[in-house]
């Protein structure tokens, strides 16, 4: 008799064959942020998945923010944060910083990657004109040098996609006076995403996925096509912190990105399991005609 367990890890493996056919040679958008970026062995486990990725033939990206890194190097240097209305105003000298950190993480992540075995190249906005941008107001106030995004140049991701490398791009760029300007991670992926015509989008951060009703996490939602996410926001379901994720998964449905997936970074290998499993682990957004891999309510 073969061993249950055996057939077990085969079976997982077979479940993972029509999705390594599907998304042969597809881009696919990780932002890599929250909880998952502090600690060392989730940080390993999320390179070690885009690593897989990459070696089983998808084309991955990365983006990444600085996390809490931006915050503690402020300190460190002993510098006050100043405050508008709640939100921490960007100066020169904080810009300064942030990008220095921001550098300095992405390089760590290079590191990761190439200790695996494959090859990384760690790029910012500003290089090869990727993320062009402009000031951004913060409910019409002025928050120093944040900045949104206003037109991507995605041909350094291409070349170094083509050339097999495995690009991991840090949100800062230039506006049209190439003063510099940090970007929100989230949105940044967002555009890249788009910008590359991705097969797939995923945001790695501290929430299991969107939930039906925000103040109960039994009602976690698996799959949820654009028109029914709007309808969540419409109807006010969704807490504070996710309407402006999930707007963003709209936007990049709504410009050609074929799915969005929702994940939970603290838990370990989440993108493996969400994109190699029939049933995932967190939500995914799909357009209003795709299909529905699994029915949560079957
Ligand atoms: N949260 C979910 N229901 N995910 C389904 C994932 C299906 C498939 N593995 C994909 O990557 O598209």
């Amino acid at each position: 008799m073969v061993n249950q367990k055996y057939l077990d890890k085969a079976e997982v493996l077979i479940e993972a064959l029509p999705y390594i056919q599907r998304f042969n040679r597809k881009i696919v958008v990780i932002k890599y942020g929250g909880s998952a970026m502090l600690d060392e062995e989730l940080k390993r486990n999320v390179i070690k998945d885009a690593v897989l990725l990459k070696l089983v033939g998808f084309k991955p990206i990365i983006v990444h923010g600085g996390g809490k890194e931006i915050s503690r190097w402020v300190g460190k240097v002993g510098m006050e944060p100043r405050f508008i209305n709640g939100l921490r105003v960007t100066d020169k000298d904080t810009m300064e910083i942030a990008e220095m950190v921001l550098a300095k993480v992405n390089k760590e992540l290079v590191t990761l990657v190439e200790s695996l075995g494959v090859q990384a190249v760690g790029v910012s906005g500003k290089d090869g004109g990727l993320l062009q941008c402009r000031k951004k107001l913060s409910k019409g106030e002025d928050i120093g040098y944040v900045g949104e995004v206003t037109k991507v140049n995605p041909k350094i991701l291409q070349d170094l996609l083509e050339r097999d490398f495995l690009p991991i791009v840090f949100p800062i760029g230039f506006d049209e006076n190439f003063d510099t300007y940090n970007i929100n991670a989230d949105d940044a992926a967002c555009a890249i995403a788009e910008a590359v015509n991705a097969e797939k989008l995923a945001f790695l951060s501290d929430i299991e996925g969107v939930y039906r009703d925000a103040e109960d996490p039994s009602t976690l939602i698996s799959e949820l096509r654009v028109d029914e996410a709007q309808q969540l926001i419409t109807d006010g379901h969704v807490g504070g912190g996710m309407i402006p994720k999930l707007k963003n998964c709209i936007d990049a449905i709504e410009n050609g990105v074929n799915r969005v997936h929702i994940l939970d970074g603290r838990i370990p290998h989440s993108l493996l399991l969400e994109i190699f499993t029939n049933k995932g682990i967190g939500t995914a957004i799909l357009k209003d005609d795709g299909e529905k891999y699994y029915n949560e309510h079957a």
